[in-house]
């Protein structure tokens, strides 16, 4: 078997939130494997949580399923309008598209055209998300959120279409489109004020951001609000806690997103967690030999990914 800690290092297909390489550690302990992969923008307080993820799954079983399959929205990232079509039509039968928009760069007519192919490769019966990652102030949103809904035949809901809570509040009380919150949940000091400002009508959980499994579901019945289960870009040892997740929840009313091994170009297992039918089996592969030799980092980044678990195992003591 392999070194555990494992440093894995995987090229991602398209540029997705600024990063073309996505990397981390996989832990394996009497539970199973888990996986810790905070950005490198994250420093060691804030990856704290990300590490109590990791060490949950490898330490601790997770809640017990309440459902076999997830469906998932295939993610479609800010590319052209060609790609985006050709992603969804290849989704393994996304009945969802979550759209990133408000990319550094690009105007809002590459966001019609990137919606009006993303609804055409759907058809009429899809539902298309966008995700703004906080990139509009209020008064843009408002004009965005109009424009965009009608380039995608409808919107289901707009995540974190602005950066604080106070503006999603703002935005969420000028608008008929439903708002979702993302980063105001995962990267907030209160994950609640969404809730007490009444600023969201949908909550995004990560379980790593989120410290695991368990703190999500205990985190989902104190919101109180529909819960879209989301990945942070994982392999499929990340993507399966996910699932767990999504699988333990009371009610889950809306396509999660968890399909973004599509995102990757390779895997740590033989057979990645990827939707057939718009669905994801829950499940929860484990890393074989080919698969962790595909994916195995080079000494240099392995050795900053030791340095870092070093680093934020001390804030985690
Ligand atoms: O939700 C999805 O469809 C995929 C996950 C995703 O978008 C994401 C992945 C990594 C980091 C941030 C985000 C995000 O939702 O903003
Ligand atoms: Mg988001």
């Amino acid at each position: 078997m392999p070194p555990v800690p494992y440093v894995y290092s995987i090229t991602l297909r398209t540029r997705f939130r600024g990063i073309t390489v996505r990397d981390g550690v996989l832990l394996r302990g009497a539970a199973g494997w888990g996986e810790f992969s905070p950005f490198w923008d994250y420093d060691a307080a804030e990856s704290a949580a990300w590490l109590r993820a990791a060490r949950e799954a490898a330490d601790t079983p997770w809640p017990a399923a309440v459902r076999t399959e997830i469906p998932v929205n295939v993610t479609v990232p800010a590319v052209d309008a060609e790609r985006a079509h050709r992603i969804v039509t290849a989704s393994g039968g996304c009945r969802t598209a979550k759209v990133k928009v408000a990319e550094p760069g690009q105007g809002v007519g590459e966001e019609i055209a990137r919606l009006e192919a993303v609804r055409d490769a759907l058809g009429p019966g899809g539902a298309i998300r966008i995700d703004a990652n906080g990139g509009w102030d209020v008064d843009t949103a408002i004009d965005r959120l109009r424009v965009l809904d009608r380039a995608a035949g409808g919107l289901e809901y707009a995540e974190q279409p602005v950066p604080t809570v106070a503006d999603l509040a703002a935005v969420r009380r000028r608008t008929h489109v439903l708002i979702a919150a993302d980063e105001s949940i995962r990267r907030a000091e209160d994950p609640l004020a969404v809730v007490r400002a009444e600023a969201a009508d949908v909550v995004v959980l990560k379980v790593q951001p989120l410290g695991g499994v368990w703190a999500c579901l205990e985190l989902a019945e104190r919101v109180g609000l529909p819960v879209v289960v989301s990945s942070a870009l994982e392999t499929s040892v990340g993507l399966a806690a996910g699932l767990a997740l999504a699988a333990a929840l009371p009610d889950l009313p809306y396509a999660c997103g968890l399909a973004t091994a599509q995102l990757l170009t390779a895997d740590v297992v033989a057979a990645p967690l990827l939707p057939v039918g718009g669905a994801i089996a829950v499940c929860r592969p484990v890393p074989d030999a080919a698969g962790l030799a595909a994916a195995a980092a080079t000494p240099d980044v392995a050795a900053r990914w030791r340095d870092r678990l070093a680093a934020v195992s001390t804030v985690n003591a």
